[in-house]
């Protein structure tokens, strides 16, 4: 299409676009004036029909052509215009009664095939925007106001093309140009969609051809600028409704907009570029519901550094076919023969693929094109595949195109890695690529049951970080608020200064989950759990929605004491998802579900860490790691990893009951959910399991000499009624301590680890000089024996109870593995 520049540049002239859902009544109407408010100069506005007009008036002409009633459709129509009449007044009655009335009359005619039913169905398709002009000319004040109506059937001349339906720009600029001198200077109304053909004769634009009205018309005025109305927030990366993290784009150049436009972005029709950017126009897409938004300004050169992609979008509904055959290899003119036959049988092509081997050559086509191109490409290729020259044409069904566009890909390396990796990491399989020369789209065609999955993998390449995790909060109790609180105060600077972005999407207790597409910020996440929104627990469904496919990483952090949680985790770490823990039964438990949850790491799995579960925030397992990896030789471990129990010795003096300690100490948050864990011993044997097994020995609870401080009679109720009964362990308690103190010693809780595998854990009487005599409140003190560390043993030492210590070490580690991934590069650095 060629828009030839005018010799008399008009004066400042806005043209401005509004769609039907800005014209659904009378009231959105009239609020279209406050919109054109600011600005200076004339104003151009081209209309669209009021929302549902067009697609009712096609059913009309249908209906009436097929001799079925049209009446009551006709009538519902005539009524919301003239409603909307009334209620702007401007004397619209008679107008839109006689138009109405003639409409009628065309109906009447097709129904009795009368006419040409051609013609007057090309005139009745356009007949929405002829009245909506009338009814938001007079919302604006009607010629009294100083706007005047102009139908565009009187100056726009556009004949139907191949290529779609082709301006005859010079005869539509000197219409324009006489329209103008009759009309000099005034605000306009323009109808959209409609124009005359070359016999004079109402025509359309095609489909959504408004917003090609609205550039032709800010063509032919050399308007300074054109806004389009319309019911979003501006061209956004993504489909919205299928890619929830869609964002809306400040800027794009013509040419993104224009691919966007042709692969499916339905914000703008594809046609409307080509007349203003021949003239340079800047063209914004505007809300008209959120007029505060800034939209997205569409120019020659968009200034917006993001993404190399700017949008990725999608085209559903289409085939493969695809020519094979030894004999098409170096043969000139075998896809000329194979387009002629696609054009010959009225087959638009809508990507095209060919290996350099020649061996083979496919196109991607309409669904519903599919059979006739099959055909056609048969039948050119008869007399070769007759001597299996070439094969029968393959037609895979069931196709769609997901095209990645952007200015900023030309010239960079990575953007189509990033790509193909996002789709591999959803599991999305491609069948087809192309890269035009231009670089500025890339397109794969993939089967349409992955086409969701395909476009939210693409978005999160392209737009999250590559350390974007998925993570889910299992266990919001002690630990798991304070973690909470942790991440709120933490993660928006992480966020800013690196490329850390994790994401809470789930939270789950014992009885009810929370799960967020986006995301919640973590200082609200809590409240989601109390809304409606809420469901039952499923630990399954859980991981599943933190494991989304298209995002890059999982993680599920369990701030529960639960078994049944932890039996989960070898199924969520052979699925990918990254396990992070305070909780001890994973690491104690089972030594089946612990070989389990090591074999799935082993396999490629995600990672498991839970340094939280021996020592709170203290760097116990990474100490014995270190050791261990660096090739030295543990003899031993023995110290107090209890904080609870550290700090009970600590404060018991027989000044206070030992059972009033134990209720202080639970109020503190340091002991398990159940303080029997920690005062029968179980909870630091363990801890010592745990540190066993990180140094390779197959130990287990049962193999720990543990002594319970627990009487027997307490072992077996139920925790509550353990709780109200405490005073039971004051007497035996107090007696342990005198005993001691007689001796000079004082009471400590020890573990200990032999080389040759004995493991015990018990309450032990301890000199004044010895080192668990000198530590404070819940310090746990742990010392490594090993070859290197033999005659002084290698010590740490620290509080090792409280949520806000373990929340901490959970954070720690959460940290930790979203720092080890981003393998993906960063485009930015690439370019660079
Ligand atoms: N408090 C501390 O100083 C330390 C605690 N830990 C460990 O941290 C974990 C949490 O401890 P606290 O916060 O003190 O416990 P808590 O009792 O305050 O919180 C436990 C949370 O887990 C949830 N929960 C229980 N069963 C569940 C299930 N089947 N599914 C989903 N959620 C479930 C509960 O609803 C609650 O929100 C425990 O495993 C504990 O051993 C580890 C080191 C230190
Ligand atoms: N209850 C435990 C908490 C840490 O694991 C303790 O007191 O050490």
């Amino acid at each position: 299409m060629s828009a030839p520049s005018s010799d008399e540049p008009s004066p400042h002239c806005h043209v401005h676009k509004f769609g039907g859902s800005s014209l659904a009544d009378a009231a959105h109407m009239r609020a279209i004036g406050g919109l054109l408010a600011d600005g200076a100069g004339t104003r151009l506005v081209v209309v669209s029909a009021m929302h549902g007009t067009t697609n009712a008036l096609v059913a009309l002409t249908e209906t009436a052509r097929q001799g079925r009633d049209w009446a009551p459709e006709w009538e519902n129509l005539r009524q919301r215009h003239l409603q909307a009449a009334a209620e702007l007044g401007g004397g619209l009655q008679t107008t839109l009664t006689e138009a109405f009335d003639a409409l009628g009359r065309d109906l009447a005619a097709l129904a009795k095939n009368e006419a040409d039913a051609e013609r007057i169905s090309a005139r009745v398709h356009g007949l929405g925007e002829i009245w909506s002009s009338h009814l938001v000319h007079a919302a604006l004040g009607g010629d009294a106001g100083g706007w005047q109506r102009l139908d565009a059937r009187e100056v726009l001349v556009v004949h139907p093309g191949e290529m779609g339906v082709g301006v005859d720009w010079d005869e539509s600029r000197r219409r324009f140009a006489k329209w103008r001198a009759r009309h000099p200077g005034r605000d306009t109304v323009v109808t959209g969609y409609v124009a005359s053909d070359a016999q004079g004769h109402a025509t359309t634009l095609g489909r959504n051809g408004s917003d090609f009205s609205a550039a032709i018309f800010a063509n032919l005025c050399d308007a300074n600028a054109l806004t389009i109305w319309t019911d979003v927030d501006g061209v956004l990366s993504a489909d919205p409704r299928l890619v929830p993290d869609a964002v809306c784009l400040p800027s794009l150049s013509y040419a993104e907009a224009c691919e966007l436009a042709y692969f499916g972005a339905k914000v703008l029709h594809p046609q409307t570029l080509a007349p203003v950017q021949s003239r340079g126009i800047p063209l914004r897409i505007r809300n008209t519901r959120r007029p505060q938004a800034p939209g997205t300004l569409i120019v020659a050169k968009s200034d917006f550094e993001g993404a190399p992609v700017k949008g990725l979008s999608l085209v559903r509904d289409l085939a493969v076919l695809e020519l094979a055959g030894n004999g098409m290899v170096g043969v000139p003119g075998t896809a000329e023969r194979l387009f002629a036959a696609l054009h010959g049988a009225g087959v638009s092509v809508t990507m095209i693929s060919q290996g350099s081997s020649e061996h083979s050559i496919c196109c991607i086509v309409r669904a519903d094109q599919a059979e006739r191109g099959r055909a056609a490409i048969a039948a050119a290729f008869a007399d070769a595949m007759a001597d299996q020259r070439t094969q029968a044409v393959h037609v895979t069904t069931d196709i769609c195109v997901l095209a990645a566009v952007g200015d900023g890909m030309v010239g960079t390396p990575g953007v189509a890695a990033r790509l193909l990796g996002g789709l591999a990491q959803a599991r999305v399989n491609v069948r087809a690529i192309a890269q035009g020369a231009s670089e500025r789209n890339i397109s794969v065609a993939i089967a349409s049951a992955d086409a969701t999955r395909a476009l939210r993998a693409a978005h999160s390449a392209f737009w999250l970080s590559p350390q974007y995790v998925s993570v889910g909060i299992i266990g919001p109790g002690q630990v798991g608020r304070a973690l909470l609180s942790q991440l709120a105060a933490t993660l928006p600077r992480l966020r800013s200064q690196s490329r850390l972005d994790l994401r809470i999407r789930g939270i789950g207790d014992s009885k009810r989950m929370a799960l967020s597409e986006t995301g919640w910020d973590a200082g609200i996440a809590l409240d989601a759990l109390q809304s409606d929104a809420a469901q039952a627990t499923n630990l399954d469904a859980f991981a599943a929605h933190i494991r989304a496919e298209h995002l890059p990483h999982a993680l599920i952090v369990d701030c529960s004491a639960s078994d049944a949680v932890a039996a989960k985790y070898p199924l969520w770490l052979a699925a990918g998802i990254h396990v992070v823990t305070p909780n001890k039964h994973a690491g104690s438990g089972d030594w089946a579900r612990y070989a389990a949850i090591r074999n799935a790491q082993r396999q490629g799995g995600g990672r498991f860490l839970y340094e939280a579960t021996v020592g709170a925030g203290l760097p116990v397992i990474l100490t014995l790691r270190s050791l261990l990896d660096t090739g030295d030789d543990l003899h031993g471990i023995d110290g107090m990893l209890s904080g609870t129990l550290a700090w009970l010795f600590n404060r018991f003096d027989g000044s206070q009951p030992f059972s009033a300690l134990v209720r202080e100490a639970k109020a503190l948050g340091y002991t398990e959910p159940d303080p029997r864990d920690d005062l029968s011993g179980l909870d630091v044997a363990r801890k010592l399991v745990i540190l066993a097994r990180e140094a390779g020995r197959e130990l287990s609870v049962e193999d720990v000499e543990v002594e319970s401080l627990v009487p027997a009679q307490l072992r077996t109720v139920g925790r509550d009624e353990f709780l109200a009964r405490l005073e039971e362990l004051d007497a035996p308690m107090q007696a342990r301590l005198e005993t001691a103190a007689a001796q000079g010693l004082g009471l400590r809780h020890i573990a200990q680890l032999g080389r040759d595998g004995s493991a015990r854990v018990g309450v032990v009487g301890l000199p004044a000089d010895h080192a668990c005599r000198h530590t404070r409140l819940t310090d746990n003190l742990v010392q490594f024996r090993s070859e290197r560390y033999s005659e002084n043993a290698l010590v740490v030492q620290g509080p090792g109870a409280g949520p806000q210590v373990t929340a901490a070490g959970v954070f720690g580690d959460m940290l930790a593995i979203a720092q080890s991934l981003g393998a993906q590069t960063g485009i930015a650095e690439a370019r660079a």
